[in-house]
């Protein structure tokens, strides 16, 4: 029985890449915006946005009615936090800075029911389970929830193989930000090392038979890593999107943080 599908995990076991958006505005009416857009899925942020449990389920409310599916960053892989995150309806959960097999095969579990796993069993008052009008929920839910964990240290890449060989682990996405201050290329996502690095990420998890995916706003980047066989690709972010806009247009009339003083233009490597 399948409670509640999970789409995005369905696709993810298809050929080609499924195109994503980061949100980083912590705001439902925000991402409803960007959910029209017609992205395949959007990331609610819990690790660099101010989110908190309530915005969070804003946005999942926002984002329902809309095809873009929403993928919940936890802000570390903790068991309490993934229980809340699964109770108020995320079923597909991005993890940051996994770095071995034990962190990726606990967090497994906090995402089955027991026997399986650690899950505490709260979902007759949560609206996973459509406030218990979903027959059916505990036994099928472990079924139908992705579980993608972030490589994005020096270290977790060491383990890749081994994270990606759990089973439960659906998607290995890399951290191009955090991976080149972890390679010692803080800001310099674009180093050539950490290029080769992300690339030889992207093959073996493609070997692995697990999806790789990424987040880069470089368009010719985000195009190679595609080719190279990631199948979830979020290209920008929402912040991203709305300051470049925003700069853009108040520089065409001479306007712009320079004219008041107030700072500038970042010119560094972007990758988001
Ligand atoms: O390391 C990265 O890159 C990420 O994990 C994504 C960033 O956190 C994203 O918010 C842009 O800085």
């Amino acid at each position: 029985m399948t409670p509640i599908p999970n789409p995005f995990k369905a696709r993810l076991r298809e050929p080609g890449a499924q195109i994503g958006l980061w949100l980083a505005l912590a705001d439902a009416y925000a991402a409803e915006v960007c959910a029209g857009a017609g992205f395949d899925w959007l990331v609610v942020d819990g690790e660099h946005a101010p989110n908190d449990l309530r915005s969070i389920l804003a946005q999942l409310q926002a984002l329902a009615p809309y095809p873009s599916h929403p993928v919940v960053r936890t802000p570390v892989g903790e068991t309490w936090m993934i229980k809340q995150l699964l109770d108020i309806g995320a079923q597909t959960l991005l993890v940051p800075m996994v770095e071995t097999p034990e962190q990726a095969t606990a967090l497994v579990a906090a995402t089955r029911y027991p026997p399986e796993g650690v899950r505490g069993v709260g979902a007759a008052i949560a609206r996973a389970s459509r406030f218990d009008r979903q027959a059916g929920y505990l036994h099928a839910a472990g079924s139908e929830i992705c579980l993608l964990v972030q490589i994005e240290t020096r270290l977790g890449l060491d383990n890749l193989d081994a994270i990606a060989a759990i089973d439960g682990v659906d998607g290995l996405f890399i951290g191009p930000a955090d991976l080149s201050a972890s390679m010692g290329y803080l800001d310099n996502p674009t180093a050539p090392e950490v290029q080769s690095a992300i690339e030889d990420a992207l093959r073996r998890i493609g070997a692995s038979g697990k999806a790789a995916g990424i987040l880069m706003g470089d368009e010719a980047l985000a195009r190679r890593y595609i080719e190279l066989g990631a199948r979830f690709v979020a290209v920008g972010t929402d912040i991203g999107l709305l300051s470049r806009n925003a700069g853009a247009l108040a520089a065409r009339y001479g306007a712009g943080p320079e004219a008041h003083g107030s700072g500038t233009a970042d010119t560094g490597a972007r990758t988001y």
